[in-house]
């Protein structure tokens, strides 16, 4: 089933034509990876799927329903969560506080996803009561990860989770991720090849704000020619 339809979607930032026809669709239980070079327009099309940097032409659809024409608020509400690449965490508030926050409700199915989440990341549950800023890098990550799947939502987009993590913590998030998608179902940009490749199932290249290129992660694996052209990577 099709839980998210990107059709076309134009976007400006400024004057500048940031994206010039981005489309792919999101199967619901997966993980569909954004790929592409520094500046292809990955972050852009995240921000904009949350209205942050809403289109100028195109369609988004999420469960069968236009939601670009949505403010920000109302397209998390439909039950997609975003993970940014800064990772959007009060520094100054503690991991409780943090997590407390981001929730929309206080129901016990809430209650039953943050207890999971803790034992998922055990290092937030020792840091409970620290101040997030604090924290590691990919502690941090940790923390962002959590606000997001506090919620009943169908859909994460995850911007570069790798970025800055020590290999060690790079595998923590990556089985986490893995993990999570008995859950709920992930868009991720990333640009360590090794992450996106090893949890993702499909897998679609953004070149100067288009999609150029989609298929099945584990072919990719096998496509130098391709991870060379788009990628740059051999
Ligand atoms: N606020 C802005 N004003 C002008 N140009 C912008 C702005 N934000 C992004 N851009 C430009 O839009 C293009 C796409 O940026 P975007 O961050 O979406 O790329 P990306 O694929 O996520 O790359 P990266 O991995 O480097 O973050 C880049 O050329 C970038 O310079």
């Amino acid at each position: 089933m099709t839980l998210l339809k990107v059709d076309r979607i134009e976007t400006y930032i400024d004057q500048y034509h940031i994206l010039q026809g981005v489309s792919f669709e999101v199967k619901k239980g997966g993980v569909t990876v954004l790929l592409g070079r520094n500046g292809a327009g990955k972050t852009t099309t995240l921000r904009s799927l949350m209205g942050l940097n809403p289109i100028a032409t195109g369609a988004i659809t999420f469960k069968g329903e236009a939601i670009h024409h949505l403010p920000t608020y109302e397209i998390a509400r439909k039950g997609i969560g975003y993970v940014p690449e800064d990772q959007g965490v009060f520094p100054d508030l503690t991991i409780e506080e943090n997590l407390k926050l981001a929730m929309r409700k206080t129901d016990e199915a809430t209650l039953e996803r943050r207890d999971w989440i803790l034992q998922l990341f055990p290092d937030l549950k020792t840091f409970w009561k620290k101040p997030s800023g604090l924290l590691s890098g990919g502690q941090k990550q940790m923390l962002a990860i959590a606000r997001a799947c506090v919620n009943d939502n169908e859909l994460l987009l995850i911007d570069e989770p790798s970025k800055g993590l020590a290999p060690i913590m790079v595998d923590k998030v990556m089985s986490v991720i893995i993990e999570m998608k008995q859950r709920v179902t992930v868009v991720l940009v990333e640009q360590n090849f090794y992450m996106a490749s090893t949890i993702g199932d499909d897998y679609y290249i953004i070149d100067d704000g288009r999609t150029v290129h989609t298929g099945m992660m584990k072919e990719l694996k096998e496509n130098e020619a391709l991870k060379k052209e788009y990628l740059g990577i051999a």
